[in-house]
């Protein structure tokens, strides 16, 4: 048996940011240095920021990616890192044509190094490229097809990125038929509801597979609609978990893995999947034990409402932040959405970075403005009120408007207000709008809709109610004063365009309409499907129609963060212009 110190480093890059995301690398492998380590791993993409979506067609940034890798293996060795091996990911291109892909010289692979004494000893490209969901990596990779090995210490360290571990096949067998001791993952893996779960039985299952050690360094932070929640594991060969580190935290992991030392007769040749090993000695001899041994620990587990919760405040931040702002702006209509909307903005920036405007018309109840003051109390935001009811009459006197061109002039006029106090102010608008109401099409284009970004357009109108008591909840148990108005959960929902209007008078009960949204969206079933679960007909047709006709005002809706497996963004593409009806 040999022992290795592993660093494994959980932490956030920034697409684009080659600079910045290097300097990230050198100050962490700095850490992991001082820790003692004696291998370093960052995530997949690492130096570019992940995705990096058709910023991989541009040459010039796969070459400025390339540049970066050099200067940065230079750089560890100048600051006198260079005899620990530092493991990371970024944006490469092949050098042959892939006549199989369809990909001439050139094509751009999604990468890894090991840099170790100043140069890149070792790169490779992932081998399986996921092409669901949100991602298409087909559309822009060429798949690696060696099986990368580095014997560390006297160990064989195998290695793969993300999707290698998801799919089967691969990397995950060869590693064993290549006799690693360590199998070292890193990865860019979006979150979603319920997915860590999903990962620690796949990291454990292919623990097993591999026959070693396996270990699953995640990223953190947040890219557009994406939140990266950590949550990186180390499980032992039998699946046993070593170490998990927390859910939405930067760190550093350090552990001593004790390991089986590597055969005197290395394997070599093309094991599975055509997969050719290649192997780099970067330190043959074995290492006396580290005192004191640094063991594994496993980070206490978010749970459900409070680990969704965060992934929206994660989501906003990062927006925010890597967009250049610090602040926002919300109209606060004493209602729910907007309710939960501020306090997830609060959690995010700060409330003396949250502004918001509550905007009375005619049809605008009391409580309307007492809830919109009162969660200012609570929270602490700034808030002021422009009545809209002279421009509102000014249009009037203008165009004669009638019936729902009256109802959404008042909502446009109010976005037109957000986003003027935006460009006055510098404050980023948020759009407030619900998973539910973006399916239906319950808002006006132009009017509510409007943003820069749709913090809880993920989560469906029945768990918007859920997170808000979740969080009041929360803020009591810890003694502060839970944020959200109790009037703004207990009202029945409504847009206020008209009198006495409520949701009601347009949607299905919010319970039925959410259930139904789920099996649609969510899941992909047809009417007749969901009829068999028991829904009424008329009812399923009924959403089912106002969802296809919404499909325009969808597109033209910001990009808010996805907490569901399928997100109205890139997880979810559909044509506008479809004669296809399921009703
Ligand atoms: N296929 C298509 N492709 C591109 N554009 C298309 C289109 N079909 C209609 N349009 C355009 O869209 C317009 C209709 O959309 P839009 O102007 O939004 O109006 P519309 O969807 O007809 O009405 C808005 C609905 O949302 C409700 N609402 C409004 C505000 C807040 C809330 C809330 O509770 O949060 C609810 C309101 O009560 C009403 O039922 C048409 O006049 C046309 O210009
Ligand atoms: N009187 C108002 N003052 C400020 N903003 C408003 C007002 N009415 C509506 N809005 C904005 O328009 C959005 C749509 O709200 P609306 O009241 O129509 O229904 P909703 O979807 O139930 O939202 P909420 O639960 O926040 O009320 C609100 O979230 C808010 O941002
Ligand atoms: N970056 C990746 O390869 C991510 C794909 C993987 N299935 C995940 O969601 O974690």
């Amino acid at each position: 048996m040999a022992q290795l110190r592993l660093a494994l480093n959980q932490i956030d890059s920034t697409v684009g940011d080659l600079e910045g995301n290097a300097e990230s690398v050198l100050r962490w492998t700095r850490h992991s240095v001082e820790q003692g380590a004696h291998l370093v791993a960052f995530p997949e993409m690492m130096l570019t920021g992940y995705p990096v979506e058709d910023l991989a067609l541009r040459a010039s940034f796969v070459e400025a990616s390339r540049a970066s890798l050099r200067s940065l293996a230079g750089r560890l060795a100048e600051e006198g890192f260079g005899e620990v091996p530092v493991v990371v990911g970024y944006l490469d291109r092949c050098e042959q044509a892939q006549p199989r892909y369809g990909q001439p010289a050139g094509a751009p692979q999604n990468a890894a190094a090991v840099l170790h004494r100043g140069e890149v000893v070792l790169t490779f490209a992932k081998h399986h490229l996921p092409n669901y969901g949100v991602f298409d990596e087909f559309r822009y990779f060429v798949p690696g097809d060696t099986m990368p090995v580095i014997r560390v210490h006297g160990v064989d360290v195998a290695l793969a990125i993300c999707e290698d571990l998801w799919q089967d096949g691969g990397r995950v067998p060869a590693a064993r038929s290549a006799g690693a001791g360590l199998l070292l993952s890193i990865n860019a893996s979006p979150y979603e509801r319920d997915k860590d779960d999903t990962r620690l039985d796949l990291v454990r299952k292919r623990a097993q597979e591999a026959g070693c050690t396996t270990a699953y360094l995640a990223m953190i932070g947040g890219q557009d609609e994406l939140v990266f929640d950590g949550d990186s594991i180390v499980v032992d060969r039998d699946g046993g978990v070593i170490a998990r580190a927390p859910q939405f935290e930067q760190g550093c992991v350090v552990l001593d893995l004790d390991l089986p030392a590597a055969a005197a007769e290395p394997v070599t040749g093309v094991v599975d999947d055509g997969l050719r090993i290649e192997r780099r000695v970067v330190s043959a001899e074995p290492l006396a034990p580290y005192e004191p041994e640094v063991t594994g620990s496993e980070a206490p587990r978010l749970e459900d409402d409070e680990e969704i919760y965060t992934a929206l405040v994660v989501g906003l931040r990062a927006y925010a932040a890597k967009n250049g702002f610090r602040s926002v702006l919300i109209g606060l209509s004493g209602g729910i959405d907007s309710a939960l909307t501020a306090a997830l903005a609060c959690d995010a920036l700060g409330a003396e970075n949250v502004y918001g405007i509550s905007m009375p018309s005619r049809y605008s109840s009391e409580h309307s403005k007492d809830d919109a003051a009162e969660l200012a109390v609570r929270t602490g935001l700034h808030l002021r009120s422009v009545p809209i009811g002279p421009m509102f009459d000014a249009y009037m006197e203008s165009l004669g408007l009638t019936g729902l061109a009256e109802e959404n002039l008042q909502s446009r006029l109010r976005g037109t207000l957000l986003m003027a106090v935006s460009n006055q102010e510098g404050h980023i608008v948020l759009a407030p709008g619900n998973k539910s109401e973006l399916a239906v099409g319950y808002s006006t284009l132009y009017g509510d809709s409007v943003g820069a970004y749709g913090p809880i357009k993920d989560v469906y109108k029945t768990y918007v109610f859920r997170l808000a008591k979740w969080r009041n909840r929360a803020a009591a148990e810890r003694g502060h004063t839970p944020p959200i108005p109790e009037s703004s959960i207990t009202k029945p929902p409504s847009a206020e365009l008209r009198p006495g209007q409520v949701d009601t008078d347009s949607l299905p009960d919010y319970d039925v309409l959410d259930r139904v949204l789920k099996r649609y969206v969510d899941r992909d079933l047809g009417a007749a499907e969901i009829i068999a679960e028991g829904f009424d007909a008329a009812t399923v047709h009924r959403i089912l129609a106002m969802t296809d006709r919404a499909e325009y005002k969808r597109r033209q809706y910001p990009p808010g963060t996805k907490i569901s497996p399928k997100g109205f963004g890139k997880d979810r593409r559909l044509p506008i212009t479809s004669a296809w009806r399921e009703s």
